[in-house]
């Protein structure tokens, strides 16, 4: 008997991606759910599991949310987890000309799934994936966030100009997908 999750996200192009890294290599049947759900504040972790209990606050079902942060190291971490305010008003240009001033570029996209069952005496778990990269001047197609301007280390291509499936072999969210279906398959 397969169990039922749901994974929550307002996010297309996210559920695109980890539909395609899960492929049919998950032991559980995953719903997908768009809900709105807050850009909260606060460290990575602690984000990640409010996000997930408000998921379950709102469906009450087992549920799995993500939240991605886009770190530059030359901004102590910052945007981190408000990225998406950042990008939204300054788009890939704008967060590139943001380290204008500062010699180091470098940067980390960090992934993290939560999971929250909802059964008595369970908590939250995380999955966490990071990749380090560089950020660059835009280039590649616009269609995901800030793929444009992030050039992962060890490659002349940023995850925009780079395939779909070649961005799925190293990315943050492939990272943290990882740990995931390790977790599902073992506890199957
Ligand atoms: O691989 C990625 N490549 C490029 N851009 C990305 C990626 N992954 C997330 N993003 C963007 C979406 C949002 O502007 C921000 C994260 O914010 P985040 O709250 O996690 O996403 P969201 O609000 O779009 O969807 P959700 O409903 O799952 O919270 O970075
Ligand atoms: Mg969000």
């Amino acid at each position: 008997m397969s169990k039922k999750l749901t994974f929550v996200t307002g996010n297309v192009k996210k559920l695109e991606e980890i539909v395609k890294i899960l492929g049919s290599n998950f032991p559980f049947e995953l719903n997908n759910k768009s809900l709105d759900l807050p850009e909260l504040q606060g460290e990575i972790n602690e984000i990640s599991v409010k996000k997930c209990m408000e998921a379950y606050k709102q469906l009450n079902t087992p549920v799995i949310v993500e939240d991605t942060c886009l770190c530059f190291n030359g901004l102590k971490g910052l945007p981190g987890p408000y990225i998406k305010w950042f990008l939204e008003k300054l788009g890939p240009e704008g967060l590139y000309k943001m380290l204008d001033g500062f010699e180091d570029k470098s940067a980390e996209a960090v992934c993290t799934f939560a999971y929250y069952s909802g059964e008595n005496d369970d908590e939250v778990v995380l999955f966490q994936g990071r990749t380090k990269g560089v950020i660059v001047d835009p280039r590649g197609p616009r269609d995901f966030g800030w793929d444009p301007c992030f050039q992962p280390e060890g490659y002349n291509q940023t995850y925009a100009e780079m395939a779909k499936d070649e961005k799925n072999k190293i990315s943050h969210r492939y990272r943290a997908l990882d740990k995931l279906q390790t977790y599902f398959i073992t506890n199957k």
